[in-house]
């Protein structure tokens, strides 16, 4: 940690747990139902956006009992940050994806602008179907037009939050729940 970033047990004493560990493992659960449903015995790729999809991907990938392929893009436009700019791109996917059934699998849709950019990544390299699936969603109007999460965990308030693989300034993704500051 640098010693110019915020403190994170400062971050912690003014905000709120909104999912406990307990409560987003049964979510998870449900969410691994629901895709082996949906994926009807298909080999998908489970393609992870890294970093903040980490803690998500793996709970949810044992969740899921359909065969997947794992593969991870790394692209982010907070960097650290509590608001969002550019996209950067700092891993592409290695698995060739013409004509696969995709799981896009992030921590939180947000805005939109990087499930929306990594799906028509997706789509541009051949892809025959992406499934979005998030952890949760902010409730905003803030959204992205033409995206949306085809399986999604929770729904959050328009808060910052952090913890479940999810950063405070690169702090605190190994919290073992959700929380939002004040
Ligand atoms: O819907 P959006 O407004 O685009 O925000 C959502 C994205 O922001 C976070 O990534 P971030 O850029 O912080 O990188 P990280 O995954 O390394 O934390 C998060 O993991 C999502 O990928
Ligand atoms: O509220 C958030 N918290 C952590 N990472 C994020 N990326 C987009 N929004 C958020």
């Amino acid at each position: 940690m640098t010693t110019s970033n915020p403190s994170l047990a400062a971050a912690l004493a003014g905000a709120d747990l909104l999912f406990d560990r307990a409560a987003l493992e049964s979510v998870i659960v449900d969410m691994g139902r629901d895709i082996d449903a949906a994926l009807d015995g298909e080999r998908a790729v489970f393609l992870t956006v890294m970093n903040g999809a980490l803690i998500f991907a793996g709970h949810l990938a044992l969740a899921i009992r359909t065969d997947v392929e794992f593969d991870y893009v790394h692209a982010t436009r907070y960097r650290g940050a509590t608001s969002g700019s550019e996209l950067h791109w700092l891993r592409e996917p290695a698995v060739d994806l013409t004509d696969r059934v995709v799981l896009l699998v992030d921590d939180i849709l947000d805005e939109g602008h990087t499930l929306k950019a990594v799906r028509d990544d997706c789509l541009r390299r051949g892809a025959r179907r992406v499934l979005v699936v998030s952890l949760c969603t902010k409730q905003h109007d803030r959204l992205v037009d033409g995206i949306k999460a085809d399986f999604n965990g929770v729904e959050l308030p328009d808060r910052y939050v952090f913890g479940f693989g999810m950063d405070y300034h690169e702090q605190g993704r190994n919290l073992p729940g959700i929380y939002a500051l004040k």
